[in-house]
């Protein structure tokens, strides 16, 4: 039997799949190509109460990925917002911050910063350091997972969001307060994808309501945008965005080149020199990918 489902969970080569009753079955794809994220919509052919292969699979609305030279890293497909979630303790990473924002930016898909853990004394020193991403016009909502999660009610309203975030920053705390069954479902799909981990090692899509929906994504520690072409790259960075077209050079690399419109902007204070500094770092990385 043929049919359409979404891919709920996926862990490396096995995926859970949902048919629209709900069912949830276990998947494989056929042949070696594997390019399956959670929130897939597939075509798959039922084989038993358990389990299906994944025949096709429909184009996507969004994709949000990370990639290195070797390989790219999907996160989630469909999806219409990234919650960016951080917190004082463990100190964030601004440059992982960076990075997310440009591979957001590239997929179309709407970010909310989330800072977590608002209830610690470190939170206003957090909240200072990311007023800078505010000041670039992301959203910045402040909350506890572990006393409230109602701030986020509205901004996850008939969305589909997904989490990203560093380990321990309160991804899954923040699951399991928005979704009372999250660790029930957890296991079942661990069970399912016979990993036999209760940690989140994979990605995971839970229904808030009927249209509002959330998936769980593993800790990141680093974010690759091997993808991203190097020219397209400050079109992403919404301080420098401003500035392009404005060099001497149409084809102008923004590094040593004379005349620089993002050097002068630096100078004048308008843009942060680790703005320009991690643009040319992925430039660099862009090079070193394709020289592979
Ligand atoms: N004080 C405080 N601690 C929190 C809050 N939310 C989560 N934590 C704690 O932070 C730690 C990490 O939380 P997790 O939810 O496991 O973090 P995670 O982001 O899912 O981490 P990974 O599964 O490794 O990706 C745990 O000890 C939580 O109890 C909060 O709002 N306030
Ligand atoms: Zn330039």
């Amino acid at each position: 039997m043929s049919a359409s489902a979404t891919v709920v969970a996926s862990h490396g080569r096995s995926y859970a799949v949902e048919l629209p009753d709900g069912v949830r079955l276990s998947a494989t794809t056929r042949g070696k190509k594997t390019d399956l994220a959670c929130g897939d919509k597939v075509r798959i052919k039922v084989l038993n109460a358990e389990q299906a292969v994944i025949e096709a699979i429909e184009s996507r609305s969004s994709l949000l990925y990370r990639s290195d030279q070797w390989r790219q890293k999907l996160i989630a497909a469909n999806v219409t917002q990234v919650l960016i979630v951080v917190a004082p303790v463990p100190s964030f990473s601004d440059e992982l911050i960076g990075r997310c924002l440009i591979a957001v930016e590239a997929a179309g898909i709407r970010p909310l910063l989330l800072l977590n853990k608002a209830d610690l004394p470190e939170a206003a020193v957090a909240h200072a350091r990311l007023r800078f991403w505010e000041s670039l016009g992301y959203p910045l909502l402040m909350l506890s997972a572990k006393a409230d999660v109602t701030p986020l009610f509205p901004w996850l309203a008939e969305q589909t969001s997904v989490l990203v975030g560093q380990s321990g920053m309160g991804k899954s705390t923040l699951v399991n307060a928005l979704v009372p069954t999250a660790l029930a479902r957890v296991n079942e799909i661990s069970t399912a994808l016979d990993s036999g981990k209760h940690t989140t090692t994979h990605a995971t899509l839970y229904h808030l309501d009927d249209a509002s929906h959330l998936i769980d994504s593993p800790g990141l520690q680093s974010f690759g945008l091997a993808h991203v072409a190097a020219g397209e790259l400050p079109g992403l960075m919404p301080d420098l965005r401003p500035h392009l077209g404005r060099c001497r050079f149409h084809n102008c690399r923004h590094r040593a080149e004379p005349g620089c419109a993002l050097h002068a902007a630096r100078e004048a204070g308008l843009v942060r020199a680790e703005r320009l500094a991690l643009l040319h770092r992925l430039q660099d990385e862009l090079a070193l990918a394709a020289s592979y």
